[in-house]
């Protein structure tokens, strides 16, 4: 285990040093590797000082545990913001959205091994990533609409690149992927046994460059093609691409709905039922993000996603947030009761709102530092 750079947190973020590569290990594992703020700071840290140091090559990440990352510590910001300050949520964002662009933008290539839960904001650690690895006990969602949340950490970026309109199904419905369908749809660039995955490990320890054709061809010799399961949602592109490209989320729904009294798939049943459960503000605030996110740079996806998150965080217009995280996360009634409770009451003044800069004089829009690249495409293998 290798000292951290100055001021990174040594018990909730590990480091190990071998060679060239650096593995930095997230470690709250009984909090499934949720992020607190010291990991976030001890994150940037290490990839700042990573970036212009010559000895480092690569950079490896990983979770301890059953989970990679279950996305930010919600329970934190929660306790915070209850005690009145919401710009303790503020600043958490700016940190976090500041860390998903440097590793964005970042010049030596991360290998995220994405084994067990991805979710949230530890999809912002690793999707954004040159490579992601996962196996076949990957969970992977952006389940924030349940939560009163949007897909945030620069999602409607990754999201809105996927195959057709899959990007609006998985963020509306917090859909959960597996590694063979992340692989499928780009979201992963490479799938690897869960029992190989301490064998690539090792290889990717020996390596002494930055060359990502080389690192890509360690890879290689350890991934295989997975077989989508016959019940995955990338076998319904037709319909999510012909339901989930409509114009509101009204016209989705109802669009499943005919759907649903056409056939009897169960998919159909199951993906209403997600959607009528998230919060209905969340819900269009999601697609208008992943809609706009289309033609957006990275920057400038984390840029608007960040001026939205503090209207989350300010609850001027609904606390729908604090609601979900009470009932997913502190009471666990899985039974949040949305203001305003029904999508007709959502009106289009008030989603324009999220997408407006906060009226506070020391409110500051997120400043983001020039880099020499502008962020990866996606690569569906469809
Ligand atoms: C499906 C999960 C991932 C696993 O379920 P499980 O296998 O039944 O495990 P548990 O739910 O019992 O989780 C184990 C422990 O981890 C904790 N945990 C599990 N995710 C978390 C978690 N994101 N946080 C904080 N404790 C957690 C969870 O509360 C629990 O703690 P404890 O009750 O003390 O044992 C479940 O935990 C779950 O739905 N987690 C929430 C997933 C989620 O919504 N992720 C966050 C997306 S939103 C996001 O990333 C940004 C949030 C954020 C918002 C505002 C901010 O200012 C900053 C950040």
């Amino acid at each position: 285990m290798a000292s951290l750079p100055p001021g990174a947190d040594s018990d909730q973020l590990l480091v190990e040093e071998n060679g060239s590569t650096r593995t930095l290990i997230m470690n709250r594992p009984k909090q499934l590797n949720a992020l607190s703020s010291a990991m976030i700071m001890g994150l940037l840290r290490c990839f700042t000082a990573y970036e212009k140091d010559d000895k480092v090559k690569l950079l490896i990440m990983k979770g301890k545990g059953r989970a990679f990352c279950a996305g930010g510590d919600v329970a934190a910001v929660v306790r915070a913001i209850n005690n009145g300050s919401w710009k303790y949520g503020a600043d958490f964002f700016r940190n976090e959205f500041l860390l998903n662009y440097i590793i964005a933008t970042y010049s030596k290539p991360q290998v995220s091994l994405l084994a067990g839960i991805v979710m949230g904001g530890g999809a912002g650690v690793s999707l954004h990533g040159r490579f992601r690895v996962t196996t076949e006990n990957t969970v992977f969602a952006m389940p924030e609409t349940a939560l009163g949340l949007f897909p945030d950490i620069g999602a409607s970026y990754f999201l809105s690149r996927l195959p057709g309109f899959y990007g609006e199904y998985v963020a509306l419905a917090g859909a959960r992927l597996d590694g063979a369908e992340m692989h499928a749809c780009g979201l992963a660039t490479h799938f690897v046994q869960l029992n190989r995955l301490p064998l690539l490990e090792e290889s990717l320890k020996k390596v002494d460059t930055s060359n990502p054709f080389a690192v890509c061809g360690i890879i290689d010799q350890f991934s295989h093609q997975p077989s989508l399961k016959e019940n995955s949602s990338l076998n319904r592109l037709e319909i999510i691409n012909k339901c989930f490209s409509k114009r509101t989320v009204e016209e989705i729904i109802s669009a499943l709905e005919q759907e649903a009294s056409n056939s009897a798939d169960e998919w159909v049943a199951a993906t209403i039922q997600s959607l009528k459960k998230a919060s209905p503000t969340s819900l269009k605030i999601s697609l208008r993000s992943i809609r706009e996110g289309r033609t957006q740079t990275v920057g400038e996806c984390l840029r608007r996603e960040y001026r939205m998150v503090c209207h989350v965080m300010r609850g001027d217009f609904s606390r729908d947030f604090f609601e979900g995280c009470r009932a997913i996360l502190v009471d666990k009634d899985r039974n949040p009761k949305w203001m305003p409770p029904r999508l007709e009451q959502v009106h289009d003044e008030a989603v324009e709102q999220y997408f407006s800069r906060i009226n506070d004089p020391q409110w500051e829009d997120l400043n983001l530092p020039a880099r020499r690249s502008h962020g990866r495409n996606i690569e569906s293998k469809l």
